[in-house]
């Protein structure tokens, strides 16, 4: 068998455009633009990317972008300050800090600072909580995209297995919240779950957020399962090259050889990343400014 390979990259074009055109309407409807606020704090050099990737995709779909660089030494007062003059901002519908934070300062207190209802990458405790419970609020943007990547490729999920590896606040637990929403018995496996190559195996759909470069081998995926690779892992460089490989958490050769359907790093779930996040925003301004948006517009 040989998998079909899920375009995240041509998925999230798609809804990059569909958003254009919803930031449009409400353009006219609000008698303004939409607004994102991205904060980074320091240098780190794959943050600086995704914080310049973000920006230049809020300005393409004719949203307002507002960049805030703070130094690598800056203290927590100025960046709570910060985000703080963010929250009371009529002209910003949605507040993010990128991650990871230089490690003086405390993640979750920042991320408590923000205005649940501007959270569009859904961290704060609030919107944890609301999708939990089932309550509208913002959904981490990386599960998402995994979601609405899996119900493009599979339709309806109800009854489906799934295994999600990894656990973490941003990726694992609510993509588990999200799968449990569709009606998929879910497994959270990680790294103390015993005969996890078993646990794998049972799975119509795998989700690998592991951030170890290759773990899950083809020997360990059911025939025709469908493989979610969140994984972003760069390789040594190997002789002659100046930079390692891009790889996910899955052998991507091997699983092609046995999935139903795998998606590619890169190109796979990174893209959905950054359209996602513009959804939130763009569903954000649409409650700030009691604009309508259609149920699933998005
Ligand atoms: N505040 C947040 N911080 C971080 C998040 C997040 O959702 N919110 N996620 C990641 C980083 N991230 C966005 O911020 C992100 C990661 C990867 C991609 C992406 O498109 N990757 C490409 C490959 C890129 C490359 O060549 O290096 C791909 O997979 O095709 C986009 C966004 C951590 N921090």
């Amino acid at each position: 068998m040989t998998a079909s390979i899920i375009d995240g990259k041509a998925f999230a074009a798609g809804l990059r455009a569909r958003i254009a055109d919803h930031a449009a309407a409400f353009e006219q409807a609000a008698g303004r633009k939409a607004g994102l606020a991205v904060v980074l704090v320091g240098e780190d050099p794959a943050s600086q990317v995704y914080v310049r990737s973000k920006g230049k995709a809020t300005l393409e779909c004719g949203m307002n972008s507002f960049e805030h660089k703070l130094p690598a030494d800056a203290d927590e007062a100025t960046l709570l300050a910060l985000v703080e003059q963010l929250n009371a901002d009529p002209a910003v519908d949605g507040i993010l800090v990128q991650l990871p934070l230089p490690a003086h300062l405390d993640e979750q207190k920042v991320i408590a600072t923000i205005n649940p209802d501007k959270d569009v990458d859904g961290f704060h405790v609030t919107n944890a909580g609301r999708l939990a419970v089932g309550l509208p609020g913002f959904v981490p943007c990386t599960p998402l995209g995994c979601l609405m990547l899996l119900k493009d490729q599979l339709g309806n999920l109800s009854g489906l297995d799934a295994v999600v590896i990894g656990r973490s606040n941003i990726v694992g637990k609510p993509m588990a919240q999200l799968l449990l929403a569709e009606s998929c018995t879910v497994t959270i496996a990680h790294s103390r779950t015993k005969n996890l190559e078993d646990v794998v195996r049972r799975a119509d759909i795998v989700v690998a957020a592991v951030g170890r470069p290759e773990m899950v081998k083809g020997s360990w995926i059911k025939p025709g399962a469908t493989v979610i690779d969140v994984g972003i892992n760069r390789l040594p460089p190997a002789e002659g090259e100046s930079k390692g490989r891009l790889v996910g958490d899955v052998d991507y050769a091997q699983t092609l050889e046995v999935a139903g359907a795998v998606t590619p790093v890169p190109g796979g779930v990174g893209p959905m990343t950054i359209a996602v996040l513009l959804r939130n925003a763009l569903v954000a301004a649409h409650r700030n400014a009691g604009v309508a948006l259609a149920d699933g517009a998005l």
